[in-house]
């Protein structure tokens, strides 16, 4: 479990991280969602004592990252891909943290498999292409076998198939009881792996739901109607105590009910009807919902 607790950071007159509150529970995957700038590596950096907050702090099973006495093998996290030494190879890289942080020789070969890079094992890190540092980012956090994982945009780079491979893989983790925080700009891609979500704006926290809280509080659903009969079908299901409003081409759009209710008052009050679906919001429009204001006050501040 992760606590993050008051954490604020300032970077001069910058305020990226501000009071910032909200944990991160094991057994799902939680998302971590912002505009760029809101705040989500200053704080991913904290939980790993990268950056030192300003106040506040973030606890990892009841403990701060610097109290921890196995730090690798309690939090695995894949923060800049790129900053690994290039020059070592892939193995090597490996053999490196897992002998700073007593971890068996073997382990290497397990995680290796696990990210499908033990055909480049001897590979030089520096000729990976991004997908694969991304990758070999993935291997060193897995080393350690950690109860914790954060992940920091871990499908840039990855192509469809590698996509599809983190997908299973964060799934996998925690399903298997570990505690999985990953931060992405992919709305669709949070929509298909999060369980959870943590949505940040400024610094601040915006949202703290699940998946489908999150696009019911934020976005409008409705269900959709066309009929020649448009005045009758208003009445019949404003009769039933059901909001009823204008879509665009004359449909009708009946908010906060269900397709079988539509259905079943249409057909006790025959009414003729072409079509009836739901339009159900996405999470991207749901995010643009909740963060167009956050954005338009970044503008105007012109960041
Ligand atoms: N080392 C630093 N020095 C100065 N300012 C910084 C530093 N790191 C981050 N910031 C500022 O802090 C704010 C938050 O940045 P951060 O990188 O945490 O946001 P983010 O949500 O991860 O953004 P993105 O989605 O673009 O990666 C931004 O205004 C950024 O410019």
């Amino acid at each position: 479990m992760i606590e993050v607790k008051q954490l604020s950071k300032r970077y001069g007159a910058t305020v990226a991280v501000d009071g910032l509150s909200f944990t991160v529970e094991p057994g799902r995957v939680t998302g971590f969602l912002g505009p760029n700038g809101a705040g989500k590596s200053t704080t991913m950096r904290a939980m790993v004592g990268l950056d030192r907050p300003t106040s506040g702090e973030v606890l990892i099973d009841g403990k701060r990252y610097d109290q921890l006495a196995h730090p690798l093998r309690q939090v695995g996290a894949l923060l800049d891909a790129r900053s690994l030494n290039g020059g070592r190879t892939v193995r090597g890289h490996l053999q490196g943290l897992a002998l700073s942080n007593r971890i068996p020789a073997a382990r290497v070969h397990e995680v290796l498999d696990i990210v499908g890079l033990a055909g480049v094992a001897g590979k030089r890190a520096k000729g990976l292409s991004l997908g694969m540092s991304q990758r070999l980012g993935v291997a060193a956090a897995l080393l350690g076998d950690p109860q914790v994982l954060l992940l920091d945009e871990p499908v840039n780079g990855l192509d469809p198939e590698g996509i599809l491979w983190i997908r299973g893989l964060m799934k996998r983790l925690a399903a298997d009881g570990r505690t999985v925080f990953v931060s992405s700009h992919l709305m669709s891609e949070m929509a298909l792996t999060a369980d959870h979500l943590i949505v940040i704006g400024q610094g601040r926290l915006l949202a703290d739901s699940s998946v489908s809280e999150f696009i019911d509080r934020n976005a409008r659903s409705f269900i959709l109607i066309r009929t020649p009969e448009p005045e009758k079908m208003r009445s019949t299901l404003t009769t039933a105590g059901i909001r009823v409003e204008q879509g665009g081409d004359g449909a009708l759009e009946a908010v906060g009910t269900t397709l079988e209710a539509v259905g079943a008052l249409a057909a006790q009050h025959q009414v003729t009807v072409y079509e009836i679906s739901p339009q159900v919001a996405s999470l991207e429009e749901a995010f643009m919902q909740l963060t167009a204001n956050a954005v338009e006050y970044r503008a105007q501040q012109g960041v």
